[in-house]
């Protein structure tokens, strides 16, 4: 197993449902990340379309077209690649869904955004995901998540408890909140006692400006990289060992209680 990784967000603007506008900046920032010697490179939310919601459904075509493009370079590059999320549609609906690509060019997961952000009308026109959201990077059991399900802690714990050493989150979360994103990430990353890489998006829609602050946070909450407000590439190498060691420092897995916490 390989514990070493160097991971790359790619901390983008989106024009508003402009699919191939959108897949070329990606595609280049990919080869930059790659340049500066990222094997992971992980993409934000929506990065395709961005929050077009009302016609969302018409922009579902596109995506088959983006996965495979993803799958070629990710192969070409032998890179994973942590794809953002898509919309993709279903029987039953559009899910925000995330999609994760193997250095051989396969899509080994998808995940389904399970907690749906109303303050962005995501429930009028998304369905919610019903599943885990845990993967394998290189023998290592990692999870990664959309957004808004970063505010439910204990959905982050169960994947935590599940064995996930690394948690990623990509985001189209507004500067608003941003106090909030980074105070929420680093708590994922301390009491889970994880690494957490977490890209969000930048830029302006016409009812949010999105604010950045990509982070890349070990197991003690140190924050290894971190973006501004503007378009950039956040590196860092990151060992996955040191979850083990931070967790024989401080058991808190050992030292749950569990009998306690459903009693009340
Ligand atoms: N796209 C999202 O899920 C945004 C979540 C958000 O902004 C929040 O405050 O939570």
């Amino acid at each position: 197993m390989i514990s070493l990784l160097t991971i790359s967000c790619v901390q983008m603007d989106v024009e508003l449902g402009n699919t191939s506008v959108n897949l070329k900046n990606a595609i280049q920032k990919i080869e930059e990340a790659v340049h500066a010697g990222a094997n992971v490179v992980v993409l934000p939310e929506l990065w395709t379309t961005g929050y077009c919601l009302d016609v969302i459904e018409k922009h579902t075509d596109e995506q088959d077209e983006v996965i495979e493009t993803l799958k070629k370079i990710a192969k070409q590059k032998s890179i994973w690649l942590v794809g953002g999320s898509l919309p993709i549609k279903k029987e039953t609906g559009v899910f925000n869904e995330l999609v994760i690509i193997n250095s051989a060019g396969e899509l080994i997961k998808t995940y389904d955004k399970v907690h749906l952000f109303q303050l962005m009308n995501e429930h009028h026109y998304l369905q919610a995901g019903t599943s885990d959201a845990f993967f394998e990077i290189e023998g290592y059991k990692t999870a990664g998540f959309v957004c808004y399900d970063l505010r439910f802690p204990e959905w982050m714990r169960g994947h935590a408890i599940g064995g996930a050493k690394l948690l990623f989150f990509v985001a189209q979360w507004p500067v608003q909140r941003i106090q909030h994103w980074e105070i929420l990430l680093k708590a994922r990353a301390i009491e889970n006692q994880c690494f957490v890489v977490a890209c969000n998006r930048v830029g302006k829609d016409k009812d949010n400006t999105f604010g950045g602050n990509s982070l890349i946070i070990d197991p003690w909450g140190e924050v290894l990289a971190k973006g501004g407000m503007e378009e950039e590439i956040l590196n860092a190498q990151i060992n996955l060992e040191k979850v083990q060691e931070i967790r024989n420092t401080i058991p808190i897995f050992e030292d749950r209680k569990i009998d306690l916490y459903n009693k009340f």
